[in-house]
């Protein structure tokens, strides 16, 4: 996919100044006359190197780096002094460094934020501060042509929970595997965090703290400051992708419905993570030859990424297979902290909105009800994978270790292949490790993660490869196709468009026993193919605000994907900075 010889860029920056900007530094790697032209030749040592030479020694620097966590901070330093060379060096070893630089090392880089703190990144908008936001917005966005804003407030941070300030680094990774994978041009996309406190006791007990250190705002006063935001997004940047990462379950769906008729707007966690689960399910179906609508799903852990789910599902259902919205409704089991979501639950504060349509008759569960003593109520999943005997078995929940044995023998002796996916973030909170489950269904589940791990060894003595179902196999496509086609929105049939093209990439399509998703290593090329179907979907709706056809697709992608490769540059005081 790589493109020729890129044009001369005309830089306007000098001397230490270019040194300097990431955006533009290429250190060693500045030709003789580019040194001449920019005032560099005695800022540097005299050897100019390829950008290869370059990558192998960073890649030795951070090999000798031990920790995963030590590598993080170094790949942050290295992003913040030469864009080229980061990326450059991320895809050249995209399977080993992605966990590096997202789940699950982010995390733990997230949560000791203010203690590794070095230097600023994206955009902060805090709470007390609102008066000014629109003079903060602009001093970053002001003749920048911004097409991608990732935000979030940091309520629920992967599987971690709520992380203030430290939020910024959630959006700041995502944004990298938008261009890492998706191909978009990092001077166009900008992470931002809505610090509106947090109700985290730690953080707010560390002297270190760099954020607002006061309890999170809610009701009123949170969605003034979310809509402030929102609405200098759509005046200044009005055809922009604003993309939520990692908000609160209360707020999450709220702020999606709210906005999506509007903006094009993108929540990754009830999106995102429905579509690569679509995508990986109907690859699981295909290895089973069965339908969609003819599955029992059970969904462990009922928030934004479990909601997103069932709802991806439903509707892929009632398109894909015909049957109704109603019908489709029945397939599912949504459990929650209370556990099963039923009809004594709702009323009592136990059950969101968002879920209702989700209940299930108490009529069913009667038999169940009567084997407990008198005030016990609750339907675990034990319970349920032993009466419902699903096919399908989604984690969603933060709850490590929550599909145990029991319950993995349990859905095995209900059914030939269960489809196990344990998806929360990062790998040590996994509702079961996938080498166990393997081991416990004696090689017959057929499984995904939402972080990476080995693979499961089969009984033959074969590998499994436990797939990544993680959203950023798909997000990045989603958000570039739609980029792309300049779409007014992010429809559900462009998302349903994204998902089966991944789906229709995927490896056990040719080989049962291979994995349920294409490899990571593989994630520039599939999102390259998911961006294309989106884009085909958003002109052939009429929501795209392009002029080109359908069949020009795929080469306009091509023109607009961004590449780490060093451009000549030209001395030029109208040029950019
Ligand atoms: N693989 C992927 O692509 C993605 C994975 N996730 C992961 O899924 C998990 C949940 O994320 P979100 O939905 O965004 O969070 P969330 O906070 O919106 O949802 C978590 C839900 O699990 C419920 N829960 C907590 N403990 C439980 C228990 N013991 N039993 C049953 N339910 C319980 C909570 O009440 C809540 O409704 C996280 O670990 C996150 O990293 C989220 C998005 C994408
Ligand atoms: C992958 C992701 O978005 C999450 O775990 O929240
Ligand atoms: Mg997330």
């Amino acid at each position: 996919m790589s493109k020729s010889r890129l044009p001369s860029l005309r830089v306007a920056l000098r001397g230490d100044t270019i040194l300097t900007r990431p955006r533009f530094n290429k250190g060693t790697a500045f030709t003789v006359p580019e040194r001449k032209a920019f005032g560099l030749t005695g800022r540097l040592p005299y050897r100019v190197n390829s950008l290869d030479e370059q990558i192998d020694r960073a890649w030795n620097q951070l090999e000798a780096r031990e920790t995963p966590i030590r590598k993080n901070t170094f790949l942050q330093s290295l992003k913040d002094q030469n864009w080229v060379l980061y990326y450059a060096l991320l895809k050249k070893n995209l399977r080993e460094l992605v966990p590096v630089i997202y789940t699950p090392t982010e995390a733990e880089a997230i949560a000791n934020y203010s203690h590794l703190f070095r230097r600023s990144e994206g955009l902060y908008l805090t709470f007390p501060q609102q008066d000014s936001m629109e003079e903060d917005f602009l001093e970053q966005t002001k003749g920048r042509d911004i097409q991608l804003f990732v935000c979030s407030d940091a309520e629920a941070i992967l599987g971690i929970g709520d992380q203030g300030v430290g939020g910024i680094g959630i959006s700041a990774a995502k944004s990298v595997i938008y261009t890492l994978i998706g191909g978009m041009d990092p001077s166009k996309s900008l992470a931002v965090t809505l610090d509106v406190g947090t109700d985290n006791e730690d953080l707010l007990n560390d002297s270190l703290y760099v954020g607002w250190p006061q309890r999170r705002v809610r009701g009123k006063e949170y969605d003034e400051f979310i809509d402030k935001f929102v609405q200098l997004v759509r005046k200044y940047h009005p055809h922009s992708l604003l993309h939520f990462e990692d908000f609160g379950v209360s707020n999450a769906q709220r702020l999606l419905s709210r906005y999506r008729e509007a903006h094009s707007v993108f929540n990754d966690d009830i999106q995102g993570t429905g579509a690569v689960t679509l995508a990986c399910i109907m690859s699981a179906i295909g290895v089973t030859k069965s339908k969609l609508s003819e599955q029992r799903f059970v969904i462990y852990g009922a928030g934004s990424a479990g909601l997103g789910i069932t709802k991806q599902l439903r509707d892929a259902m009632v398109t894909t297979d015909g049957i109704s919205e109603q019908e489709a409704n029945t397939k599912f089991w949504l459990l929650d902290k209370f556990g099963l979501i039923r009809e004594a639950l709702d009323g009592k504060g136990k059950v969101r909105d968002g879920l209702k349509e989700f209940l299930r008759k108490d009529e069913e569960w009667v038999d169940v009800l009567e084997t407990k003593n008198k005030d016990g109520d609750y339907i675990g999943l034990l319970d349920v994978v032993k009466k419902v005997k699903p096919t399908v078995l989604i984690g969603c929940s933060t709850h490590a270790g929550a599909f145990t044995k029991e319950v993995v023998e349990a859905m095995a002796a209900g059914c030939d292949r269960p489809i196990i996916l344990p998806l929360s973030n990062p790998s040590r909170l996994v509702e079961v490790d996938p080498k166990d489950a393997n081991d416990w269904t004696h090689g017959k589940a057929l499984l995904a993660t939402g972080s990476p791990f080995p693979p499961a060894k089969m009984p033959s003595g074969k590998d499994y490869i436990i797939a990544e179902c993680n959203n950023a196999l798909i997000y990045p496509g989603l958000g570039f196709g739609s980029m792309l086609a300049q779409s007014r929105q992010m429809s559900d049939r462009m998302i349903i468009a994204g998902a089966q093209r991944l789906a229709s990439l995927s490896p056990a399509l040719k080989d049962p026993d291979d994995a349920l998703l294409p490899d990571f290593g593989e994630a520039p090329e599939v999102n390259f193919e998911v961006a294309v179907a989106v884009a085909e979907q958003a002109i052939e709706d009429g929501i795209a605000g392009v002029e080109w056809e359908k069949e020009q697709v795929r080469e306009r992608a091509k023109e607009m994907m961004w590449e780490p490769v060093y451009r000549d540059y030209v001395f030029d005081v109208d040029g950019e900075k």
